[in-house]
């Protein structure tokens, strides 16, 4: 599914936050927003999937408009994974991965037979199946991460939103966790820190500083030493990998 963002903009508290930045997402691809701390991914990440009040701008959804979808009809199509994911409530950790098959029911169903089966999956996907039964404030940070990765997947979308999606991740789960959305095949859209791993994983990249995407292209095309210097500030040679020629990134 293709998602496209055109003209964004979103001021808080009369400033310019997001400005104007229009995005037409690779289909089926794996892409990532970088930029330093503030430079504005998590509010244009909000913005395109409206928990964020936009001054201006266009989402689309294979072509549709998406102001006027309901709740559940974007739900049924775009999956989110947010920066914070509080849950205060007492929810086991099957309980979490189930919420992810809410857009498919109708105000007065409950569960469907098959919702279990896709919340396994997804819970074995993001190796937490047999947490099921656990409670999901019992667990770490990172086990959490996981199981609202698999909320997500539970959710079957075409088009998914990723804020930091391995923030709170040991190498291992980053690893796991990257290669099992790309291999997801899905449009994919994640805002990460790790050039290193974003070069590794994905197949295009948004560069954002102050508001603004300055920078798009094949990993190869813009992960240079001169825009790490005018992105983030600071030096670094980027040179092949001896393994496998993907990009890899010293800092100096
Ligand atoms: N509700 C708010 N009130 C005031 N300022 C805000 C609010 N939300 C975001 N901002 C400001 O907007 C700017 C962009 O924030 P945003 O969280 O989008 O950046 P980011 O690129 O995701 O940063 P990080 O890498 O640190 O997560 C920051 O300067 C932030 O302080």
């Amino acid at each position: 599914m293709r998602l496209e963002a055109e003209n964004i903009a979103v001021s808080i508290a009369g400033k310019s936050i997001v400005k104007n930045v229009t995005l037409d997402v690779p289909e089926h691809k794996f892409s990532a927003l970088l930029g330093a701390n503030g430079s504005g991914k998590t509010t244009l990440l909000r913005a395109i999937y409206k928990t964020q009040k936009t001054d201006s701008g266009t989402v689309r959804l294979d072509g549709e408009d998406i102001a006027r979808f309901s709740g559940k009809k974007i739900a049924r199509r775009m999956a989110v994974m947010g920066q914070f994911n509080q849950i205060n409530f007492d929810y086991t950790v099957m309980d979490i991965a189930l919420m992810g098959r809410y857009p498919f029911h109708t105000l007065l169903e409950r569960e469907k037979d098959g919702d279990y089966e896709a919340a396994l999956e997804a819970l074995s996907k993001v190796g937490m199946k047999d947490y099921r039964d656990r409670n999901f404030q019992s667990l770490s940070g990172g086990e959490k991460q996981r199981v609202v990765l698999a909320r997500a997947l539970t959710q079957n979308p075409k088009v998914l939103i990723l804020d930091e999606p391995t923030n709170h991740l040991d190498i291992r789960y980053r690893l796991e966790i990257l290669s099992i959305i790309k291999d997801l095949g899905i449009t994919v859209l994640a805002a990460l820190h790790d050039l290193g791993l974003a070069a590794q994983y994905c197949d295009y990249l948004y560069l954002m500083r102050q508001g603004e995407i300055v920078e798009s292209g094949v990993p190869e095309a813009v992960m240079t030493p001169e825009t790490i210097r005018r992105i983030f500030e600071v030096e670094a040679a980027v040179y092949p990998s001896p393994i496998d020629g993907k990009l890899m990134i010293q800092y100096l």
